[in-house]
């Protein structure tokens, strides 16, 4: 039984603009998309992994791959217009396939730790669903425009992060019974009834939105090196 990975890259990257999706912008030289391909595929744990893109893209996919020789990396499919949609049609696409769990993560997260991947697998092993999240730790207000009205607890909030990864017939089933966009796959899965636990997600492994996202990804490449002159991040 395999454990298979969606890395969902068919967005079009509005609120951080310009000409080409966020996901095939260069980091430190190399693409977010290609950042999140190699962390998955640096794990013997999986087993196949595929990539959800716009029809528009397939150029851009194939640039940003390119080089990269591996069996498990299976060609990529189309996605649709909201998050929800691409990630059924991937899921739609391991039908047939012996896939037992499957992680679901956004190409705009690059630095994805692999300690964070094994945690959300290791942890279906007890939960139909699992996810990285991290709790909320600053002091919360809910304000009108710029004034402060009133204080909100934090107790028992979390910032959702991807992999989300659930039992594969489930999630799949739970995908084609929702109707319309969703929060994230863990709504989706909720929706549907279906427990998920919370594991430990890391600061690093956050998603690109907006420009001053992508500089925190720059300066991000900039501490990997430092941290390990020897690897090549190019
Ligand atoms: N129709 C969509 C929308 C989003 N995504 C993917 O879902 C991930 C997280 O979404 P988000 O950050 O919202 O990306 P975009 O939709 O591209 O951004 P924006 O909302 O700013 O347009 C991204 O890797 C994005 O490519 C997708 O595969 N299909
Ligand atoms: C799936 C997600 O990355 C979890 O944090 C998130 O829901 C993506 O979309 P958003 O529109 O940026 O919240």
């Amino acid at each position: 039984m395999s454990n298979s990975v969606l890395i969902v890259a068919a967005g079009r990257g509005h609120r951080l603009g310009g000409e080409i999706p966020k996901q095939f912008l260069p980091i430190g030289g190399v693409s977010s998309l290609r950042r999140s391909v190699e962390a998955f595929l640096a794990l013997d744990a999986i087993d196949l992994l595929r990539v959800v893109i716009h029809p528009d893209d397939q150029h851009l996919c194939e640039q940003a791959l390119a080089g990269l020789d591996d069996r498990r990396l299976l060609a990529p499919v189309h996605g649709g217009s909201t998050r929800a949609e691409s990630v059924r049609l991937g899921l739609e696409s391991f039908a047939g396939t012996n896939t037992r769990k499957v992680l679901v993560h956004d190409a705009a997260r690059p630095f994805v730790p692999a300690s964070v991947i094994e945690a959300v697998l290791e942890a279906l092993n007890e939960a139909e669903g699992a996810f990285a999240a991290l709790p909320v730790v600053d002091a919360l207000w809910s304000a009108q425009g710029n004034h402060a009205i009133a204080p909100v607890s934090r107790e028992g909030l979390w910032r959702a992060q991807t992999p989300q990864g659930f039992h594969f017939d489930r999630i799949l089933a739970a995908h084609r019974d929702h109707a319309g966009e969703a929060h994230d796959d863990v709504a989706v899965a909720r929706t549907a009834g279906m427990e998920v636990t919370i594991v430990e997600g890391a600061e690093a492994n956050f998603k690109i939105t907006t420009a001053a996202d992508l500089d925190r990804a720059e300066a991000e490449v900039t501490r990997l090196q430092q941290a390990s002159p020897k690897q090549d991040y190019q």
